[in-house]
């Protein structure tokens, strides 16, 4: 009877335990969450005390979730502020921080108590999280945000997102308890040139107006940007053309703002110019209405690569700038990490907590990539410098949302943050059916390439090992058959992965977005399998098989070329590049490495058809010696980049093709409106002696050039005037015979 005794109690405590350690998951991840004791079935109806006081929003929200009993017998449900009366004896439980809230689950009742409305409504969210499957966790937390201002700046360049897409966006920003959302897109021409001083025309004034009524529904503040800065004058004309403007959005009900002086040309960075113009429109825009939110410039100095502390741009802003304005900043470069270092360091120049402008996943430096890895490279001690965070994204909305998930989960409770874990909670919360198949393709798709700004990702990080190992054994021809398996499954899960995600429905605007990878990507998948065969060919000494899988490998890779010059074209970075950091770089190499031991064991060399290319930049300025070159349709281009390209005394940029060519056309567009007396167009077959290259100016502000005789190696711009001189890189191809 002992035995049994012991027995039944140790699966009692057993089962408590597994009770006990049930961890709920919420997202944020929550200041302060008391264990489970056990849970309770969701009421059958509750009675809402304070429903007529309480955040509006929230109402609502419980409402959606719970139905509601006209009687008084419906199980209790506390909600409001601290300042309700029917909240008043949970007040000492509720944090005393904006956005904050208490909630509690109890047997006989449910408290959702917040700071603030804000507070409760997020108290609302996570009360919506915990209730699953019916049941409801007995439990109590405090919880509160880190940061005051969080949510995405929709600041890239390329095209901006649809209304459909922001509404979503809005609703995923609510439940994610992001509380911001910045319009600030580049190619929006009343947001900045030409037309940032005109009223938006009707239907898009109309959309706008929508978007703030559902900003508020899902209290988020929508910040509009204006962007004057490449055309602006500094008179009293365009400051009064910038309120007016104002006052359009303001009737619009827009009730925050923002400045944008990014990316301007450095003469109108004149920073006592800038702050007198923010403090004008603090003073007599902001100020007079007194419910519209502080100001947000984003300065032309945004990172600290770009600064120089002692020309006094950042020291300027610092001092004139009124207190109230927030400044932005991308880090220690334009793609950078944010530690705590960087943070003191702007934070002491601009006299104030920096308004992080964080670019990721923004792809528009990288558009032939999807950025769907992990947020990582944020220092989970930083919590007191920052005033904002917001995530700059890619212009695949959808795709977007896995790195602005976990932005949500670090904004509001840094300390706690673990950006892989949050990354597998985000991948569920974008695609919940097929949450191990998107894992897939997300995994060996984070990566940048080679990119101006030189920031790179990790990518496939579980694969890299059996890669390695793989690779090793086709050199050394001894591969053994569980090498060769694990590859396989590889291979086999990115088409499994593709084609279910292109036939899954539970998130057609996301597969909308990434069809041309999810193609590219099951191609990648197909040539990884049929590589692993030409070593069955090879172990068979079958040579035709060899060669039919080779001819097979071939015509996938032409399809994966015609993809890129179909899919994704734009005029920076067109094409569709899918695996690239280890996935592709390894099928290539195995590709070369077999077919090498094909010609060596048959004496016969087959035609390389590893995509590589080998034509290569040629700079002596290191802001653009990692811009990565194409090579389509027999023309060779340099990515170009979106920032001011500055070019000192005989700095030069350009191709260098391998081995020279005969060169048919070039064109070179550095986006000034005329061709610049301090710049020439050369050409060199051996890199010492320099030819001018005759060419015109088109009608788009383009240099062109024609055919040339004989062969050349180097095509060049180089400043050939004494002093640095400033223009864009739009553009700059060859095409050749
Ligand atoms: C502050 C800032 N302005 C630019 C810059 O960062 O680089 C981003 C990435 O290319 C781009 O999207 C953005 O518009
Ligand atoms: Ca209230």
């Amino acid at each position: 009877v002992m035995q049994l005794r012991i027995f039944f109690l140790s699966i009692a405590i057993m089962g408590f335990q597994t009770l006990f350690s049930q961890k709920v998951q919420i997202q944020p991840t929550p200041q302060i969450v008391s264990q489970p004791s056990g849970h309770i079935l969701k009421p059958e109806e509750v009675r809402i005390i304070g429903a007529n006081s309480a955040d509006k929003e929230a109402v609502k929200l419980l409402k959606s979730l719970f139905s509601i009993s006209e009687s008084k017998k419906g199980f209790p449900i506390y909600l409001g502020e601290k300042s309700d009366k029917a909240i008043r004896k949970y007040k000492s439980q509720i944090p005393n921080k904006a956005e904050g809230y208490y909630l509690s689950i109890e047997k006989n009742k449910i408290v959702v108590a917040g700071n603030d409305e804000r507070g409760t409504y997020y108290g609302m969210q996570t009360l919506k999280q915990l209730l699953v499957d019916g049941k409801l966790p007995l439990l109590n937390i405090k919880d509160y945000p880190d940061i005051t201002a969080r949510g995405v700046v929709e600041g890239f360049y390329g095209t901006p997102w649809n209304y459909e897409d922001r509404v979503s966006q809005l609703k995923f920003y609510g439940a994610n308890k992001l509380n911001t959302y910045i319009y600030g897109p580049k190619d929006d021409p009343y947001h900045r040139s030409p037309n940032w001083r005109e009223p938006y025309p009707a239907k898009e004034a109309k959309a706008i107006k929508e978007l703030v009524q559902v900003a508020n529904h899902n209290h988020v503040d929508f910040v509009w940007a204006i962007h004057p800065g490449m055309d602006i004058k500094w008179n009293t004309a365009d400051r009064d053309a910038a309120i007016s403007k104002f006052e359009a959005m303001y009737d619009l009900g827009v009730r925050a703002f923002a400045v944008f002086f990014d990316d301007i040309s450095w003469e109108d960075s004149n920073a006592a110019k800038q702050a007198d113009f923010l403090n004008y429109l603090d003073d007599n825009f902001v100020k007079v209405k007194k419910n519209v939110l502080p100001l947000i410039l984003c300065p032309t100095e945004y990172n600290k690569s770009w600064s120089k502390i002692e020309k006094g741009y950042l020291p300027t802003l610092g001092e004139k700038l009124n207190p109230s304005i927030h400044v932005m900043w991308t880090g220690d470069r334009v793609i950078s990490d944010i530690d705590r270092q960087g943070l003191e360091w702007i934070n002491q120049h601009i006299k104030r907590k920096a308004y992080i402008w964080w670019n990721f996943p923004v792809s528009d430096y990288v558009r032939d990539h999807l950025l769907m890895g992990p947020a990582y490279g944020l220092d989970t001690g930083a919590s007191d410098l920052m005033s904002g965070f917001m995530s700059n994204p890619m212009e695949f909305a959808e795709a977007s949302k896995v790195a602005i998930y976990s932005v949500a989960d670090y904004a509001w409770n840094i300390k706690a943050y673990q950006s892989m874990e949050a990354w597998e909670r985000a991948l569920k919360a974008v695609m919940p059916n097929n949450c191990e198949m998107f894992r897939v393709f997300a995994i060996h798709n984070a990566d940048l390439g080679p990119n101006g700004h030189g920031y790179r990702r990790d990518e496939s990080w579980e694969f890299k090992e059996i890669a390695e190992k793989y690779l090793n054994e086709v050199k050394s021809g001894k591969w053994k058959v569980e090498t060769i398996a694990d590859v396989q499954q590889e291979f086999i899960q990115m088409m499994m992965s593709a084609k279910t995600l292109l036939q899954s429905t539970d998130n057609p605007a996301l597969i909308d977005e990434i069809e041309p990878w999810l193609l590219q990507f099951r191609l990648l998948g197909e040539s990884g399998l049929a590589l692993t065969h030409l070593q069955v060919a090879l172990e068979k000494n079958d040579k035709a098989y060899f060669k039919k899988l080779y001819s097979y490998i071939k015509l996938l890779k032409e399809e994966m070329f015609k993809n890129s010059n179909s899919l994704n074209q734009n005029p920076y970075q067109p094409g569709v590049k899918t695996g690239s950091l280890v996935i592709e770089p390894l099928i290539n190499n195995a590709l070369a490495e077999l077919s090498k031991q094909y010609a060596q064991r048959y004496n016969e060399e087959l035609p390389s058809i590893a995509n590589y290319i080998p034509h290569l930049i040629y700079t002596n300025l290191n802001q653009v010696e990692n811009l990565p070159i194409r090579y389509l349709h027999k023309t060779i281009s340099i990515s170009p980049l979106l920032e001011v390209l500055k070019v000192p005394a005989n700095g030069y940029v350009g191709i260098e093709l391998v081995p020279e060519q005969t060169v048919l056309h070039s064109k070179i567009n550095m986006g000034l409106d005329e061709f610049p007396e301090w710049a020439k167009i050369q050409v060199s077959a051996d890199g010492d002696n320099w030819t001018d290259y005759q060419g015109k100016y088109n009608g788009r502000k383009e240099w062109v050039g024609g055919k040339l005789e004989g062969l050349y190696r180097f095509v060049r711009m180089v400043n050939t005037s004494a002093n640095e001189q400033e223009c864009y890189l739009k553009r700059f191809e060859v095409k050749i015979k």
